[in-house]
């Protein structure tokens, strides 16, 4: 049955696809360009942190490790050069992920023009939740997303997915033009403002709605 192999997607690994600069606040809060088309990059699948398996591991060399709460597609069947217009029934169903990101070391390799593989696909900077099947978000472009960091009181990031620049159909559309998309690849859409710093000891806990929460220590 397909939801119960989908519900495995973060198991038997396929690609971790993720869009840059896809909310207005969290673009200019880190002085980037709002892209004209969609930007993404790519994670391998040793990234993924499965709920409840233990700690972010901080990689060698950085010191400014950053949260990035994301709503995540994950594609039910394959295709590609897909159309805006039949883009959603490409879609499978729904996770929460944390997109972890070596701030530092993407600082670095943006200034040298280089890639950011190290400082977005470094293993655990890719925690995610458990499978949420797709009827369980009628409308996945309203759909409150927050994080918050040990126990404080103040959310550090409390965005929406109608923020997107770039919506659900638009992404699936775009990535399908350049590359295949296969059941269990999973898109992250962009994250909302108020990215910052975690270090060793502290807890992450982000949510979609009242839908699903990940707990997460940083190591
Ligand atoms: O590192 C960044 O700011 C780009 C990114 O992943 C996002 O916008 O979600
Ligand atoms: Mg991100």
């Amino acid at each position: 049955m397909q939801t119960e192999r989908l519900a495995q997607f973060s198991k038997f690994g396929k690609k971790i696809i993720c869009i840059a600069r896809n909310y207005l606040d969290h673009a200019k809060e880190l002085g980037n360009a709002v892209p004209s088309e969609p930007v993404f990059f790519l994670k391998p699948t040793t990234a993924y942190l499965q709920p409840g398996a233990g700690a972010i591991k901080i990689p060698p060399g950085c010191s400014n490790l950053h949260f990035e709460v994301e709503l995540g597609v994950v594609i039910g069947k394959p295709g590609s050069n897909i159309p805006e217009s039949t883009a959603l029934d490409f879609v499978g169903g729904y996770t929460l992920a944390i997109d972890m990101t070596a701030r530092d070391l993407q600082e670095k390799a943006k200034k040298k023009g280089h890639p950011w593989s190290i400082a977005k696909g470094f293993d655990t900077s890719c925690p995610v939740g458990h499978f949420i099947a797709k009827d369980v978000i009628k409308d996945p472009s309203n759909v409150h997303l927050w994080l918050r960091v040990n126990e404080e009181s103040q959310l550090r990031q409390d965005g929406n997915t109608s923020d997107m620049i770039f919506k659900i159909p638009t992404i699936i559309s775009y990535i399908s033009s350049f590359m295949t998309l296969e059941e269990g690849d999973l898109i992250l859409t962009g994250t909302p403002s108020g990215v910052g710093p975690v270090k060793s000891g502290d807890v992450i806990t982000a949510g979609l709605a009242e839908l699903a929460e990940i707990k997460v220590p940083v190591e």
